[in-house]
């Protein structure tokens, strides 16, 4: 489903990603792990079209993506989050799930000045997914409250639904567990594994918590100083000397 090919990213003197590649299949759950600075974060940036990368390709479902502007690529279904939670704290819970809609799907504004039964129709259900996704999520008693106003892990999980209303076949998850407390960080795990198992969506992640990664991945991608370094099952890559190198290299 997606296929990254030798990409690299240079930042003036900074080569901040060195020929990584990587793949994601149709229902897996991908991770890419390296210490602090290793490029991660860069990597996601060039996947998902925030930044145009200095070298390689990108293909998601056959097509070339590298380059494309971030909302070309949504709408080919593949979404993301970010390592900082970016809500729209002043509007509603709900609210906040409508206007991704809307910005997924490039509403017509003279459809909805005139409110034709095609854009109505579109409005109910895309009001369904929301409700159906604040269920999903644990949210639904708090959708009419602010977004700024909830707590960390509730806005964590708010942003995972966010993404989901608009029907990806791909997610990108940036640190989701940073900042969760256990309890916290173990419904976020159940949340994605259920991801994959009952929607068939794909995920690739970035993650501190190894056991979160360790749990969860079918495969894993090392990067380390934006080069990569191993990948492999989660059993591959706890035994590789390479890894556990870097690791302790960090500490
Ligand atoms: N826009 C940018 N301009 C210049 N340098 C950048 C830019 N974005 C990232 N870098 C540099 O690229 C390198 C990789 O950063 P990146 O954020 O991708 O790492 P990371 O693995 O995600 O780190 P962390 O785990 O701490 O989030 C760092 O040296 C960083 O300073």
């Amino acid at each position: 489903m997606l296929e990254v090919k030798n990409l690299s990213m240079r930042f003036g003197g900074l080569l901040a990603v060195d020929q990584v590649t990587l793949d994601v299949k149709e229902r897996e759950i991908v991770s890419i792990i390296g210490p602090n600075g290793a490029g991660k974060t860069t990597v996601f940036n060039c996947i998902s079209g925030f930044y145009r990368p200095t070298g390689g390709k990108i293909l998601f479902r056959g097509q070339e993506i590298q380059g494309k502007p971030d909302y070309k690529i949504s709408r080919l279904g593949m979404v993301r989050t970010f390592q900082h939670v970016r809500l729209f704290n002043s509007m509603t819970v709900v609210e906040n799930l409508l206007v991704a809609q809307h910005r997924h799907l490039n509403t017509n504004l003279l459809a909805g000045l005139v409110r034709t039964p095609d854009y109505r129709a579109r409005e109910k259900k895309s009001l369904e997914r929301a409700r159906y996704w604040l269920e999903r999520v644990g949210l639904i008693d708090l959708a009419n409250r602010e977004a700024g106003n909830l707590a960390y892990g509730q806005q964590r999980r708010l942003e995972i639904a966010r993404c989901m209303v608009t029907e990806p076949t791909l997610l990108m998850l940036d640190e989701p567990a940073a900042g969760l407390n256990p309890a916290e960080t173990r419904d976020l795990d159940q949340l994605i594994v259920s991801l994959k198992e009952d929607y068939n969506v794909s995920v690739l992640l970035i993650e501190h918590d190894m056991s979160l990664v360790m749990g969860i991945s079918d495969r894993i991608n090392v990067i380390n100083q934006g080069r990569p370094l191993a990948s492999g099952t989660p059993e591959e890559i706890r035994q590789n000397d390479d890894v556990i190198k870097a690791y302790l290299g960090e500490a």
